[in-house]
């Protein structure tokens, strides 16, 4: 039976894992229905501390006040890991500019050595660009990373049990090298009566998605019927929503839902981090034997011919990538886009 949703349900990281038998039952059920219906959730005690959070947030205003010259000099279009800053309107969704400014950040490694027969998707891995200009940036931005990493492993596990699977069924797809990415967004205000695409709805491609936002909102969340949820800021919580590899590897059970932020008014700026959690980017997404009592009601994912989905995680998302950043996919990636390729 499915529920009507008016708000975002609430999950309790804390009973989730060290509640009593009966609340422990209870904070999975609240997280299966969720994940299920509406496909994203308020995560509240999740023990990040909120001087974090808030020093993340000052660091990202801190970013976006410097110079433009400073933002320019680590540009996404430098790199062909797609890292890096982008201005408003340069990222498209669905074909249409967004209205926010952002930079990108994933984890730090080595880019690999490239070479005939080395798929394309290993361009996606390598280092960061980092503003010169602010120094305590990088280290902050890389704890916050390790930090909301390990809440999105301890989901990853809650929303395998909730599938009925072993706590571990997804750890051989991440295991050491888990595709991570960030963004720090700043959406400035404008009027919105023509248009109010801070970004255009769109599902994410990843495992899960977590996102910490200030207090200004904008997030919306579509519902099967169509109608639009605001995710309305609850301190001390993040947003944790289904990525299009849970979809794909519960067939359906799980949703990867579409999503939008409308520009804030004018004179007023949002602020928001979004962490997304991938597998490895040589993994391939296992299809899990859900319990016939699960299976029974998993749809299948969401065939869309604008956007296939791949089980291979590197190519499902260098596709979103490319979609995303033309003028990286143009600088970096002609050999994909060229029509001699076929
Ligand atoms: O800024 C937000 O609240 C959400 C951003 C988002 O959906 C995305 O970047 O994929
Ligand atoms: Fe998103």
């Amino acid at each position: 039976m499915s529920t009507t949703h008016r708000q975002l349900p609430l999950i309790d990281l804390s009973q989730l894992e060290a509640g009593s038998p009966g609340d422990r039952a209870a904070a999975l059920q609240t997280l299966r229905q969720g994940a299920r219906e509406v496909g994203f959730f308020y995560v509240g005690h999740h023990g990040v501390p909120p001087e974090l959070d808030a020093a993340l947030l000052l660091q990202a205003r801190a970013l976006f006040a410097l110079p433009d010259a400073d933002k320019q000099a680590i540009a996404m279009v430098h790199s062909p890991h797609f890292r890096g800053y982008n201005q408003v309107g340069a990222e498209l969704t669905r074909g249409k500019a967004d209205w926010r400014e952002q930079i990108d950040i994933g984890a730090e490694r080595e880019a690999v050595p490239q070479a005939p027969g080395v798929p394309a998707w290993t361009r996606l891995q390598g280092p960061n660009q980092w503003p010169a200009a602010l120094p305590e940036f990088r280290p902050l931005v890389l704890a916050w990373q390790d930090a909301v990493t390990d809440v999105l492993l301890r989901l990853l596990q809650a929303c395998a049990e909730a599938l009925g699977q072993p706590r571990e069924v997804f750890a051989p797809i991440y295991r050491d090298q888990p595709y991570q990415l960030m963004k720090l967004i700043r959406y400035p205000g404008r009027e919105q009566l023509e248009n109010d695409q801070g970004v255009g709805a769109h599902k994410d491609s990843e495992l899960l998605t977590l996102i910490l936002q200030d207090g200004v909102g904008g997030l919306q969340i579509e519902l099967d019927d169509g109608s639009l949820i605001d995710a309305i800021p609850r301190p001390g919580t993040y947003i944790v929503n289904i990525g299009e590899l849970l979809e794909l590897a519960s067939d359906g059970y799980l949703k990867a839902a579409v999503h939008r932020v409308s520009s804030p008014p004018p004179g007023v700026e949002r602020l928001s981090a979004a962490f997304f959690l991938g597998a490895r980017l040589d993994a391939t997404v296992p299809a899990l034997t859900l319990p016939p009592e699960l299976a029974r009601e998993a749809s299948g994912y969401t065939r869309d011919p604008h956007n296939p989905l791949f089980h291979q995680v590197g190519q499902n998302t260098l596709k979103g990538r490319l979609r995303s950043h033309p003028d990286v996919a143009a600088r970096h990636y002609a050999d994909l886009l060229a029509p001699s390729q076929a």
